[in-house]
């Protein structure tokens, strides 16, 4: 029978299938509860409850009355049949909602995945999503949840994970306790409108907004539909490369970037242009990918918007008509054309080309500025990215003598290892991009910061050289990206022994794995932990979409 726990680490399955080899062989059920409990909103009954069915073990098929309890990874509703505590992960589904849902998949008999039928009942901070395709576009799942809610919960998988899989104290994780670790969460002041940077794909299959169907037995099912050789502009549905949602509007990018898109999609479309999106199965078309970005001009502050068009070959007069349309709007300072001849849907080109303005926009950062071209990598979330930068310099508490090394590990293209610069001796920054290292040394040049090193190398292939190269870190910033830390950098932390280490992660399972192997240490490798977990801040950086970002303390014991 299916535990509350093994269940619940079906809520984290796809951490379990996309951890590196280095990692199998933990007990990675013990993610198990990290799922968001929270009691259900009163519901009015007329009859007393069910049973519990403790036994319970549904059918594939099966049309079930579900509760939500909470939310667990990417998003997914945990919930149950009442009295049972079997779960079932089902998309959609909003913490304490009850809800039809036809049970799709059985995992390993474990838990089981369902597929949302409708609502029986909402939840009370259930509200009215301001997109008209937030339920179909898969980009911002929680959108029908109030903001308040929504960070509730995520503050809560935070807490879960760092219990269930980090095991560290839960007493530890009450905000209430004088040396509690877990802050409450920051959230963000601007909840629509804060990405700078969208990718929209142009497709051969318009996918339309799945439709309500009733069927004979009265249950009510969701239809995709597909309409044949609709030529598309938007993002891509749900699970499929080839079907794109047509999209009008963003209600996550900026003003400016929304007029970019309007007039795109009322130009492309005319048959006279002679304009074809690329056709991912056949390999013919020209358009592939429409990036828009926006940044902010240095002297002014006002916007500056980046179009990139990336297209199959090179034809730039076969794009002069949206060129002419796109640069009525006044924001926009530079229009890209990437041209990528593989029959891969990258966005990033073999060659690029300038048709307008400049190759380059600027934006700012705690201070410091930065140059951004079309394939750049920059946080996408630039006012909440101030906000977490801030965080990370207050965590990782410089003296502000000019006397202590940051190691920035993961660093990007530089921006936390330069907002440090200044109040260090220097700093070493490591990354795997060799662009991104490029971008990180213009920008220290742009800044006029000359105390940081910046090296291009494998984190997950470092050696015993590794650490030779840079005297003893005071600071070691880690910043990886969604798989965490391999196992070779955890052993190197634990040798190196640096005094603080700020762990910036995008992924709390991991991030709670990594914390548990440089606290706990990692016995089935006979390495013993030897750092003190200060600190955990949840920051959300992506409103309605179920990202998490941490800044974790650890200092030496
Ligand atoms: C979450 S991003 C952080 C970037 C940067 N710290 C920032 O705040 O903008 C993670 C970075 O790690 C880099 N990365 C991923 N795997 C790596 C590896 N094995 N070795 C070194 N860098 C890696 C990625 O290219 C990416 O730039």
């Amino acid at each position: 029978m299916a535990t509350a726990a093994a269940a619940a680490a079906a809520a984290f399955s796809p951490l379990r299938r996309r951890l590196p080899l280095h990692h199998r062989g933990r007990r990675l059920l013990a993610v198990a509860a990290a799922l968001s409990p929270e009691p259900p909103a009163p519901t009015p009954t007329t009859s007393p409850p069910p049973p519990p069915r403790k036994g319970y073990f549904p059918k594939r098929n099966e049309v079930l009355e579900l509760t939500c309890e909470g939310l667990a990874f990417k998003g997914k509703g945990v919930c149950r049949v009442d009295g049972s505590t079997f779960v079932l992960l089902c998309d959609g589904a909003l913490p304490g909602e009850r809800l039809l849902a036809r049970v799709r998949r059985i995992r390993r008999g474990a838990f089981a995945e369902a597929a949302k039928l409708r609502t029986l009942e909402p939840h009370r901070d259930a509200v009215d999503a301001p997109c008209p395709l937030a339920a179909d576009c898969g980009g911002c799942k929680a959108q029908s949840l109030a903001y308040a809610a929504q960070i509730r919960h995520k503050h809560l998988q935070v807490r879960e994970l760092l219990v269930n899989f980090g095991k560290f104290d839960p007493r530890k994780m009450e905000s209430s306790e004088p040396d509690a670790i877990l802050k409450p969460i920051v959230p963000c002041d601007e909840i629509f409108r804060y990405r700078n940077k969208m990718e929209f794909s142009f497709g051969t299959k318009r996918w339309m907004q799945r439709e309500w169907k009733e069927e004979k037995d009265d249950e009510v099912v969701k239809e995709e539909k597909v309409e044949g050789d609709g030529y598309s502009l938007g993002l891509h549905a749900p699970g499929f490369f080839d079907k794109v949602l047509h999209v009008e509007k963003c209600l996550l990018q900026s003003e400016p970037a929304d007029k970019v898109l309007a007039i795109v999609q009322e130009t492309w479309l005319d048959p006279a242009l002679g304009l074809t999106p690329y056709d991912v199965h056949k390999h013919v078309g020209f358009l592939k990918h429409l990036m828009i970005r926006t940044g902010r001009n240095i002297t002014t502050g006002a916007p500056e918007v980046m179009v990139n068009f990336v297209t199959s070959c090179y034809k730039p007069e076969l794009l002069e008509p949206l060129v002419n349309n796109i640069t009525k709007i006044p924001e926009v300072v530079s229009i890209m054309n990437n041209v990528n001849t593989s029959v891969g849907n990258t966005s990033v080109g073999e060659e690029e080309y300038t048709l307008y303005g400049k190759p380059t926009i600027t934006e700012m950062l705690r201070g410091l500025t930065f140059q951004i071209s079309a394939n750049s990598f920059f946080q996408t979330n630039t006012k909440q990215a101030d906000v977490l930068y801030k965080l990370i310099g207050e965590s990782a508490g410089l003296k502000g003598d000019g006397s202590e090394i940051i190691l920035d590990l993961f660093c990007g293209t530089g921006t936390i290892g330069l907002t440090l610069a200044r109040r260090a001796k220097h700093v070493y920054g490591y990354e795997v991009v060799p662009e991104a290292i490029s971008d990180a040394q213009k920008n220290a040049k742009l800044n006029g910061i000359s105390n940081a090193t910046f090296v291009q190398g494998d984190l997950n292939k470092i050696n015993e050289t590794f650490g030779k190269e840079f005297p003893k870190p005071d600071i070691i910033i880690s910043d990886p990206n969604r798989p965490g830390m391999h196992m070779k950098l955890i052993k190197w932390l634990l040798e190196v022994k640096a005094p603080r280490i700020v762990y910036v992660s995008c992924n709390p399972a991991t991030c709670a794995r990594d914390l548990d192997y440089l606290c706990h240490g990692v016995e089935e490798k006979d390495l013993k932990g030897c750092y003190e977990l200060k600190t955990v801040i949840p920051v959300d950086m992506f409103p309605h979409t179920p990202h998490i970002e941490c800044i974790c303390v650890l200092e030496l014991c």
